[in-house]
């Protein structure tokens, strides 16, 4: 007890920094790998970080050779493994626009303009069954992406909305790319998912969506051509055949609510929490 107490009072505000950031690493480490489908090989590395230095300690040099060399392949493997994860962190850092500033000034009648031109074009959409796919821009910059399309840097109206999505014309097919109150491109092509635990039964127009929402920040909203039922993404997750309160407040919380909220993580809890 007295040793505990001894301890605790020369512990300084640096060693409890130190503990804790070891503590967070250490936590988020394991986390990850929990749910990771390198588990096994991340086992074996494991299991050779014990069984190195015990080879050494008993001087077993044919032994530790091998296992030096096996550790070696072993990182190889594991940067190949993990290759996925690795180029989604890469490709999210480079996405990321200390540059890319917003024009939106949120509570203004400007959005609730554009909340409602978007709502109606959306459930205009959805009456007729006109597949429709438009990513909202948030922190990240999208700029690959509205260059894979057509640029157009228009007004957002539910008319022009309409009219690109209309099939057989030639903006209709992929993504409108929206930033703030503009229409920055049409036509653009979108990373797709390549989750395969999603059912069978969702289409590549939302798997493009879901693959956009893992990359990067943005805001996916899909009407389906075949159902008409609207949906979104948000972190590669998606919410399918929402009602158009829930549009609403989706857009709501895109061009209403204060700067300072993070739309990402409240809307996901949000939803988190009526599943
Ligand atoms: N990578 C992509 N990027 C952007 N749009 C895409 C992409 N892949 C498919 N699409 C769009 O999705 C359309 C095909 O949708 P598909 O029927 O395969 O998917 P779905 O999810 O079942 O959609 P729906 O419910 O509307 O039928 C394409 O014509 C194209 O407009």
């Amino acid at each position: 007890m007295g040793q505990i107490k001894l301890i605790l009072s020369n512990l300084g505000i640096n060693s409890i920094i130190d503990i804790a950031i070891v503590y967070y690493v250490f936590y988020k480490g394991f986390m990850l790998i929990r749910d990771m489908r390198a588990k096994q090989l991340l086992k074996g590395i494991f299991l050779l970080i014990i069984l190195i230095p015990i080879a050494e300690i008993f001087e077993l040099h044919m032994v530790k050779w091998i296992l030096d060399r096996t550790f070696q392949v072993g990182i190889i493997a594991l940067v190949v493994v993990f290759q996925p994860e690795i180029r989604r962190a890469l490709e999210y850092i480079g996405r990321t626009s200390m540059f890319s500033f917003s024009n939106l000034d949120k509570n203004s009648a400007t959005s609730e303009y554009v909340i409602k031109e978007i709502v109606s074009a959306t459930s205009s959409l959805a009456r007729q069954k006109i597949g429709a796919l438009m990513i909202f821009e948030q922190k990240i910059g999208l700029n690959d992406i509205v260059d894979s399309g057509t640029k157009l840097n228009a007004e957002i109206s539910s008319g022009l909305l309409i009219n690109i999505f209309i099939p057989n014309t030639p903006l209709h097919d992929g993504a409108v790319i929206i930033k703030d109150y503009s229409i920055l491109a049409a036509g653009c092509f979108l990373p797709l998912t390549d989750n395969n635990l999603l059912s069978k039964d969702i289409g590549t127009r939302h798997r493009a969506a879901i693959g956009m929402t893992e990359k990067s920040d943005s805001i996916a909203l899909i009407v389906s051509e075949e159902t008409g039922y609207i949906s979104y993404a948000i972190d590669g997750r998606l919410y399918r055949n929402i009602q158009i309160e829930e549009l609403e407040h989706l857009l709501s919380s895109i061009y209403m609510e204060s700067e300072k909220s993070n739309i990402f993580d409240k809307w996901r809890y949000r939803n988190e929490d009526k599943k």
